[in-house]
């Protein structure tokens, strides 16, 4: 048992997210493709009597340091599985944008099942951690995963997908972040208006083979052109400027351009690590986001440093 130390945890980008139709479990089934990228926060556990959370970072203002933050959802989760008091502090350096469609609330969620399982000493099995992760939400089984996997059923059943070299990506961060409930809300009062939101009326989501095909080549051009987001109509109905960071980063010579998950952040893929830096000089100019980010991947899920 060691008295403090620290986990490390990236940001997402879905670089696929197919979204099939509502579930009866209020639920959508996806076939969505997850790459982690480093843009990270960092989690420091520590001994302490009870469980405890502090947050610093830009955004540390929005996160809640009560029952309600992921990380301490997944702390009494560990504790309770291993019949364990929850005895830690855990302190959060947030650099992955709160809100943004980018798994911040997740990542935190991993990396604290990661941090308390070592600060314990229980000798969790990567199994048991993923399994657990999954309870926590559907995007937090990725965080542990990191690289790029397909994630189906809610997203929280994943495959490894093979990847050749690096990719260049230059995140838009907005003012304020968007609700995932209801970006999927919005997603399907619009499906609601074409036909129909349930299983019955949207095709059952599939990853797209030119996607794949993409990352297992390295081929950035090929990768941007295949971006695909089913959540981006309903991210844009509800935050309709997002339509002009999207345009910025394609005029500056982003080679692929969409949401991040359920937004509002915007993702850009550029085709080396110089392109990437323009891109985010001209989006910073554009006035278009409140700051820009540069970003490669893939890169590991949580992990102890
Ligand atoms: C959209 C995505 C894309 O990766 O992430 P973000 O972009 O928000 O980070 C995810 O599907 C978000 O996953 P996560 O944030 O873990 O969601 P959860 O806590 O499991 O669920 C929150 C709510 O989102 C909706 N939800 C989530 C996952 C899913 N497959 N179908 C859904 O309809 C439900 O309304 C659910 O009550
Ligand atoms: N550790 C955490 N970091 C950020 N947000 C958190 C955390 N725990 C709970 N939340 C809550 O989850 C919401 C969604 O945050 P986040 O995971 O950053 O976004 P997204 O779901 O878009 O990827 C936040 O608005 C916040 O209220």
């Amino acid at each position: 048992m060691s008295s403090s130390l620290t986990v490390r945890v990236p940001a997402k980008v879905n670089v696929q997210l197919a979204v099939g139709g509502r579930r009866a479990d209020g639920f959508h089934g996806l076939a969505t493709v997850f790459f982690a990228v480093g843009l990270y926060d960092h989690v420091t556990a520590s001994a302490a009597d009870a469980l405890t959370i502090t947050v610093e970072g830009p955004d540390a203002a929005v996160v809640p340091t009560d029952d309600s933050n992921l990380a301490a959802r997944a702390a009494r989760l560990l504790a309770a599985r291993y019949g364990v008091e929850p005895r830690a502090h855990l302190h959060i350096s947030k650099d992955i944008p709160v809100a943004g469609g980018m798994a911040g609330g997740s990542a935190d969620g991993a990396a604290a099942l990661v941090a308390c399982d070592a600060l314990w000493g229980l000798g969790a099995s990567r199994e048991e951690l993923f399994e657990l992760a999954g309870e926590l939400g559907s995007d937090v089984p990725f965080s542990l995963h990191g690289g790029v996997a397909l994630g189906e059923g809610r997203g929280e059943r994943l495959t490894r997908v093979e990847t050749s070299g690096s990719f260049h990506w230059v995140f838009a961060v907005a003012d304020g972040g968007l609700s995932t409930p209801a970006v999927y809300g919005e997603c399907d009062r619009l499906r609601e208006l074409a036909g129909g939101a349930d299983e019955f009326s949207v095709p059952a989501p599939a990853a797209d083979p030119k996607l794949l095909a993409a990352l297992a080549e390295g081929d950035a051009a090929a990768l941007g052109a295949a971006l695909s987001n089913d959540l981006q109509p309903a991210a844009l109905s509800l935050r309709p400027s997002l339509a002009d960071t999207l345009r910025a980063g394609q005029d500056a010579g982003a080679i692929g351009a969409l949401v991040s998950g359920s937004g509002p952040t915007c993702a850009f893929l550029a085709k080396d690590a110089r392109e990437a830096a323009s891109v985010a000089d001209s989006l910073a100019a554009s006035g278009t986001c409140r700051n820009v980010r540069t970003a490669a991947g893939p890169v590991p899920g949580a992990v102890l440093l």
